[in-house]
């Protein structure tokens, strides 16, 4: 099933348990705009290369929209608007003043020299400029961007505008970047693992994990569990999967991928194919990669008791509906990795005071915001009788809902 007739069918169902009136519930469903943009740029050799970037704006009944900026071969239109969908229900979850946004451009970044990213950062950002803003729309790294994307978004947007850090979060902290968003998305999983465990008698120590992805949020978090006492056996990224029923050395592995751009040909265990990572044998798996992996075609395979979504979108619904008859739990993406745009939340004040938070300050805000979001959740959960797929989505269409009742539709 396509990422965005996934997202509507997880909304729809949630809409359903609410009792939402079926008006209201198409408004929330249709995104508020929709962008789509020519991006040329030059390239090294002098010749030319054309992308299409998209950005689309799903809801601003909390606030200004909120989410990160994808560069990868696979951005299309639905999969960006189920994105941007997710975020607006993600910030409600989190409870943060936000509603949802995502973009991409269709490129490979590999594929890319650093002056050609440059180039199709700036020409994207001079399509879309007049579109965001501190208060209307706020972009944040995603999967192929970074802080420097982000700095040079800051830098074209200022151009047209005045310098105006607050325009994207997950800069470098030079440019007001705030301590911690590197590892919070991370940090994030961190706490909403450790959140579910408690609640199953258990903690990080001893279990086991599989992580599929090793980029920002998947080697972060791999790192904050390995600290904590967990063993990763497996994790994997695009050149290739490695094994270690003993445990990965998780700094050893970070060092390698470094050096070598991948956690191919690392020593530290065994090569494994990289498509059977979702099926090794672990306790708890998280997917940290792309959307759509976990499916029927490979769900009833799965061994982990716990799945835990730092991805987004990485289960399809008939996969959910295999996990729940082997009593498989999942904690869902829309409360799971919301500890990156809740730290883009404290980057954002932290811009808009003119005051620099320390990092503890920031460990320990995301910490108290990713507990009670598990309380929240496990309250929708109840009253609903439903997963914690369907409680984080209650929970967040519930809140954008009242937002947008409470505004109005008067002309
Ligand atoms: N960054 C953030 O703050 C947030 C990110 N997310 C989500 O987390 C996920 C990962 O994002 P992020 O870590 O930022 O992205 P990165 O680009 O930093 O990392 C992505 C990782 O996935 C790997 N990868 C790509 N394709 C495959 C594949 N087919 N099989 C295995 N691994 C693959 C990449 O390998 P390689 O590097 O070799 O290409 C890389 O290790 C995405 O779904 C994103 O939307 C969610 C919330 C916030
Ligand atoms: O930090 C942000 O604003 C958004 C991060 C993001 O894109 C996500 O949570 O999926």
């Amino acid at each position: 099933m396509n990422a965005l007739a996934a997202t509507n069918r997880n909304f729809k169902l949630a809409a359903r348990l609410l009792g939402l009136d079926s008006k209201l519930e198409k408004s929330l469903l249709i995104p508020f705009r929709e962008i789509k943009v020519e991006c040329t740029i030059p390239k090294d050799d002098g010749t030319l290369a054309s992308f299409v970037g998209f950005r689309v704006q799903h809801d601003n009944a909390r606030g200004p929209m909120k989410g990160g900026i994808r560069y990868h071969p696979e951005v299309d239109p639905d999969e960006v608007n189920a994105l941007a969908q997710l975020m607006t229900w993600k910030t409600a979850v989190a409870n943060i003043p936000y509603g949802g946004a995502k973009g991409g451009i269709g490129c490979d970044p590999g594929e890319l020299s650093i002056s050609e990213l440059e180039r199709l950062t700036r020409v994207f950002t001079q399509k879309i400029h007049d579109l965001i803003g501190v208060h209307t729309d706020v972009p944040a790294p995603d999967m192929g961007t970074n802080p420097q994307t982000m700095a040079w978004i800051l830098d074209e947007y200022s151009k047209f505008h005045g310098y105006s850090p607050a325009v994207v979060t997950g800069k470098p902290t030079d440019l007001g970047g705030s301590l911690g968003r590197d590892a919070a998305t991370g940090r994030g999983v961190l706490f909403a693992t450790e959140a579910l465990l408690h609640e199953h008698g258990k903690s990080i120590a001893g279990q086991r994990f599989v992580i599929q992805g090793f980029g920002n949020v998947g080697s972060w978090a791999a790192q904050l569990i390995s600290e904590n006492g967990g063993k990763v056996v497996a994790a994997s990224d695009i050149t290739g999967a490695v094994k270690n029923s003993k445990g990965l050395d998780i700094p050893s592995l970070l060092k390698h991928v470094k050096e070598n751009r991948g956690v191919k040909g690392f020593h530290g265990g065994d090569p494994i194919d990289p498509s059977s990572i979702l099926v090794e044998d672990c306790d708890i798996l998280i997917p940290a990669a792309l959307g759509g992996v976990i499916n029927r075609e490979n769900a009833n395979d799965i061994k982990a008791k716990f799945i835990i979504e730092a991805a987004n979108h990485p289960t399809d619904p008939e996969a959910d509906e295999i996990l729940a008859k082997k009593g498989v739990v999942i904690l869902p993406d829309i409360f799971a990795n919301s500890g990156g745009v809740t730290v883009s939340y404290f980057e954002w004040v932290q811009n808009i005071q003119g005051f620099m938070w320390d990092e503890e300050k920031v460990n320990h805000e995301l910490k108290t915001y990713m507990t009670k979001g598990f309380k929240d959740v496990k309250a929708m959960c109840k009253t609903h009788n439903c997963d914690l797929r369907m409680g984080a989505f209650t929970l967040g269409v519930n809140r954008v809902a009242r937002a947008t009742v409470l505004r109005g539709w008067e002309a």
